[in-house]
């Protein structure tokens, strides 16, 4: 069984199609990034498949089960984190990752057990007791994803994860992300072609809400005769048809 299979998924709004009978296949425990230039559907797709909006037309199945029909099923096993950080500013590090395991239902125990874990996991450890809007952005990052984690989603967004940070609080999500594939489903969006290139197993591209290609960057990089990814990805994000 595919993570995410989508089925001519399309999503129209007035006479706007910001998603065009999509067709993607995502393996489990891939790394999928989701690339586009601005306005090419790639937050109206994920939000689709995450169940924050429903489609006009089509569907996708996450782990076997229909967005449209058993969107309970869905929300269940997968968990978005979003671009803009959520985090309880007044609350620490671990607090907040105890409080987002106690909503999930965890016991008190458990979710001390967990927090630990996922502190132990990202690195947090000497910031476990820090407030979290004291945090720099790269610790932000990190703390969002691990409490996006702490539910063990077995498949989880990553929107533009390192938007902002600067290069070395990028490259430590980047490990951070790197230590979770093969184990979590992950689908990707970003700007950063380079990221996308290091972090991928494969990425598609869009444009215009249809999906243009999809394979490995060097695969695409190949296919479109470029000198590196990021052409390939303005040759297939302008290219007509
Ligand atoms: N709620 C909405 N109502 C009307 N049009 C919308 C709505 N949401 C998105 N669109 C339109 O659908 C198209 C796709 O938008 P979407 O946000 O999915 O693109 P994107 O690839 O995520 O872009 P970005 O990189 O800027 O986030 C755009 O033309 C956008 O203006």
């Amino acid at each position: 069984m595919k993570a995410i299979e989508t089925l001519g998924l399309t999503k129209r709004y007035g006479a706007k199609t910001a998603v065009d009978g999509l067709n993607l296949e995502i393996e489990r425990g891939e790394l999928f990034a989701l690339l586009g230039v601005n306005g090419a559907g790639k937050t109206t797709t994920i939000k689709m498949i995450s169940g924050l909006t429903k489609p006009t037309g089509g569907d996708a199945r996450i782990l076997g089960y229909s967005i449209v029909s058993e969107p309970i099923r869905v929300k269940e096993r997968i968990n978005v984190s979003p671009q803009e950080t959520a985090t309880a500013p007044n609350l620490t590090v671990r607090e907040n990752l105890e409080l987002i395991a106690g909503i999930y239902g965890e016991s008190r125990e458990r979710s001390r057990r967990k927090a630990e874990e996922m502190i132990s996991a990202f690195g947090l450890g000497e910031f476990a007791h820090v407030r979290s809007k004291t945090l720099s952005g790269g610790l932000m990052r990190r703390l969002s994803i691990a409490m996006a984690l702490i539910s063990e989603p077995e498949v989880l967004f990553l929107d533009e994860p390192t938007l902002g940070l600067d290069v070395i609080a990028r490259r430590e999500l980047w490990a951070a992300i790197e230590k979770l594939k093969g184990r979590v489903t992950m689908i990707l969006t970003t700007h950063y072609m380079e990221e996308a290139e290091a972090l991928s197993d494969r990425v598609g591209v869009m444009a215009g809400g249809r999906l243009k290609a999809v394979g490995t960057a060097g695969e695409l990089t190949e296919r479109t005769k470029a000198k590196n990814f990021e052409d390939a990805f303005i040759a297939l994000a302008e290219g007509e048809g």
